[in-house]
């Protein structure tokens, strides 16, 4: 294995080694060449006007130039390159026999001449994060950089692997290790210079093919989950550039932490939001008690509203005659009843059907003017269309209709829920479903979370959503059938990413199997893969947390920390809020992130005690500008902190139903250094 680092200073280059060297003056002309594309693309920007034709091109062009420039402006705070890959001169190598590659977060170029360094997702990249000893694709060494983490980046040393000579370092590497060990501060960070094998092959997955990610925490789903949106992003530009893709994640906190993930891979087309966000209909004022809301986010659901939706359908009780100068044209009654029936047979979206009965009523009275020999134009089909005996016929037989309206009419109507709901939902189901007060109108109606959802659904059979050309899902252990529903009909044209853990699952509907999970979600045919080498969680804290996972009731293949360092404490304590207080002036000793989780009703008490012993923190509303974070457990989801403080966990366990689930959740946030504080009773698991 080679290694090498400069031992000194710049004045005592002499004893710098030669490779050493060698790559301090391809830094050298990498950075020359970056600076040059920079002011390429400045001059670009400046010119725009001229080089394209019209307006709109220019402006787009402009645009586009605009933020290219500023993306490779903002390049010199992290490493140009981070990876060398030296090809063989045996026939494996094939076409890159004899090459040396550089790769990068982008492509670097000079001006008249081969790329200096190759975006990490190209093609030839792949073998750089898959060579291996057994299998060398070619490959004689491979070599990863290390860089200081201080602006400016500078060379630290490299790492060479000599795949030729049967060396490989995996997950033992110097370098990787000191990646994952490094102190948290700030937004999550991208992981291109590491991606693992088992990663890479996930984030490379075509986009036509749907994933399921299963992985316990700290696996680097979410990683792997960002990574493959801009990986599909360079391979399917064009494509995914006028369809989209989306990232959901569970709320905002999340999605802040992540954030900072695709643009810092040059990816600012992503739209990221929560599902609340996506589905946007409705202002959430009302809450749900449990029993209503499991029946609300049940898939039969789907079959009640459908039912719901469908019987607004009903036999037309009156010809249509239509006055057209002298002549009168008629459709009898027998006929626009057998209308009825077609459009209904057709099973189409109830917005596009009640188009369609409109389409085929013109279409007849049209056919009465042709007997005419007249030639009815434009204008004629479309005022018919509007015409008050054919909209008549419609309103009466094939009703317009709100989702909010549909579903104040069902919530407060036991008739019409009981006729919707009959042999789908039991009596009491329904019952929970009623509105005990309806409103005076669907105006006035307040909504929770699950009707948000609901009407959703509603608003999908009455006409179908845009949707996405791929979606990547976060934390999707946790979604109802209803939720993936929503997700599904925004995807049905796409494919998908989905993440989770079954171990994680929080809510009362959390997922037991992910088949199934992913038919809901519209891809029951989709691979399901495990996650098992964990990043975040230090062993020794890893293991302790799993104490949990007999309790939980999941098959989930258990993770493997690759970190033999960090430490757990564990302390009976009388006083939390100074024992609070002491871990966490200890911890502000050492670099990097702390957080204090505990149950939603001691935030407050910790947070005081904290700011009492002049302690500034972050909440989870106001967040990003201290090292120490008060959160509830309930905000924790897909967060990591260097230093997490737990504060009394069996409360964690008993302030919710599945409250084992959120202790697991909130016990491997740790990236280095675990406290769990306790007053009452460990939950009884941990104090084996
Ligand atoms: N190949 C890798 N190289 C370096 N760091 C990695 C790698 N894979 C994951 N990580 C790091 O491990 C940590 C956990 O990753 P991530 O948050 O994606 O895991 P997760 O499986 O989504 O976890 P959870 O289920 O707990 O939310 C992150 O800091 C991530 O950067």
């Amino acid at each position: 294995m080679t290694s090498a680092s400069p031992p000194g200073h710049l004045d005592e280059e002499h004893e710098l080694d030669h490779e050493f060297l060698t790559e301090l003056a391809f830094l050298e002309r990498a950075r020359k060449a970056l600076s040059w594309m920079l002011d390429h693309a400045r001059m670009r920007v400046a010119t725009g006007e001229q080089i394209a034709g019209d307006r709109y091109t220019s402006e787009t062009l402009g645009r586009y130039l605009k933020s290219y420039a500023k993306e490779l402006a903002e390049e010199p705070d992290s490493p140009l390159y981070f990876g060398r890959l030296q090809f063989g001169t045996d026939e494996d190598a094939g076409e890159h026999l004899g090459q040396n590659y550089y790769i990068g977060r982008r492509r670097i170029n000079e001006e008249h001449g081969e790329p200096l360094v190759i975006d990490w997702r190209a093609p030839v990249s792949s073998i750089f994060y898959r060579a291996s000893a057994r299998n060398p694709l070619g490959v004689a060494a491979r070599r990863r950089f290390g860089w200081t983490t201080r602006h400016p980046v500078e060379l630290t040393g490299f790492e060479d692997e000599r795949l030729d000579r049967g060396e490989e370092l995996g997950t033992t590497s110097e370098l990787l290790t000191r990646e994952i060990e490094r102190p948290r501060v700030g937004p999550m960070r991208d992981i291109v210079a590491t991606i693992q094998p088992d990663q890479d092959e996930l984030v490379r997955t075509d986009l036509d093919r749907s994933l399921c990610v299963q992985g316990g925490p700290g696996t680097g789903k979410t990683a792997v989950g960002l990574h493959r949106a801009a990986y599909l992003l360079y391979a399917h530009r064009l494509q995914l550039k006028r369809t989209g893709v989306l990232v959901v994640g569970p709320n905002p906190a999340f999605l802040h932490y992540i954030s900072a993930v695709l643009p810092a891979l040059g990816e600012v087309d992503v739209q990221q939001r929560t599902l609340e966000e996506v589905i946007g209909r409705q202002s959430i004022r009302a809450q749900d008690s449990p029993e209503a809301a499991l029946v609300k986010h049940d898939a039969r659901m789907a079959q009640v509203l459908h039912r719901a939706l469908t019987g607004l359908i009903s036999t037309p009780t009156e010809p249509i005659a239509l006055p057209d100068g002298s002549y009168r044209l008629r459709i009898p009654l027998n006929v626009l009843i057998r209308e009825v029936e077609t459009v209904r047979r057709e099973d189409m979206p109830y917005g596009v059907g009640r188009e369609r009965l409109r389409a085929r009523i013109v279409a007849l009275l049209q056919r009465q003017l042709e007997y005419r020999a007249e030639m009815p134009g434009h204008r004629w089909l479309e005022k018919t269309g509007r015409a008050r005996p054919v909209v008549a016929v419609l309103d009466q037989a094939w009703p317009k209709i709100r989702p909010e309206e549909l579903l104040t009419n069902l919530f407060s109507d036991k008739a019409m829920l009981a006729r919707a709901a009959d042999g789908i939902l039991t009596d009491q189901e329904q019952q929970a479903l009623l509105w005990r007060r309806p409103p005076r109108s669907f105006k006035s109606a307040a909504w929770s979370t699950a009707d948000a959802v609901l009407l959703d659904e509603i608003a999908g059979l009455i006409d179908h959503p845009e949707g996405f050309g791929h979606l990547v899902v976060d934390e999707a252990q946790d979604l109802s059938a209803m939720q993936c529903r929503a997700l599904a009909r925004r995807s049905r044209h796409g494919s998908l990413t989905v993440l989770g853990d079954l171990a994680q699952g929080t809510t009362a509907w959390a997922a037991a199997d992910w088949h199934e999970q992913m038919a809901h979600l519209g891809k029951p045919d989709a691979p399901v893969t495990a996650l098992t080498t964990g990043f975040r969680v230090p062993a020794v804290v890893l293991a302790f947390a799993n104490k949990l996972l007999p309790e939980l009731h999941v098959t989930a293949p258990a993770t493997r920390s690759v970190r033999a360092d960090g430490e757990l404490t564990v302390r009976h304590e009388q006083d939390l809020r100074a024992a609070t207080v002491d871990r966490v002036r200890a911890a502000l000793d050492q670099p990097g992130s702390i957080a204090v989780i505990t149950t939603d009703a001691r935030v407050g008490e910790l947070t005081e005690a904290l700011q009492q012993a002049d302690i500034a923190v972050d909440t989870a509303e106001q967040d990003d500008e201290h090292r120490v974070t008060v959160l509830p457990a309930t905000l924790a989801k897909g967060l990591e902190f260097d230093h997490v403080v737990v504060v009394e966990p069996d409360e964690v366990v008993r302030a919710e139903p599945r409250g084992l689930h959120r202790l697991y959740v909130v016990l491997t946030r740790a990236v280095s250094r675990l406290d769990v504080l306790h007053a009452g009773p460990l939950p009884e698991a941990l104090a084996r």
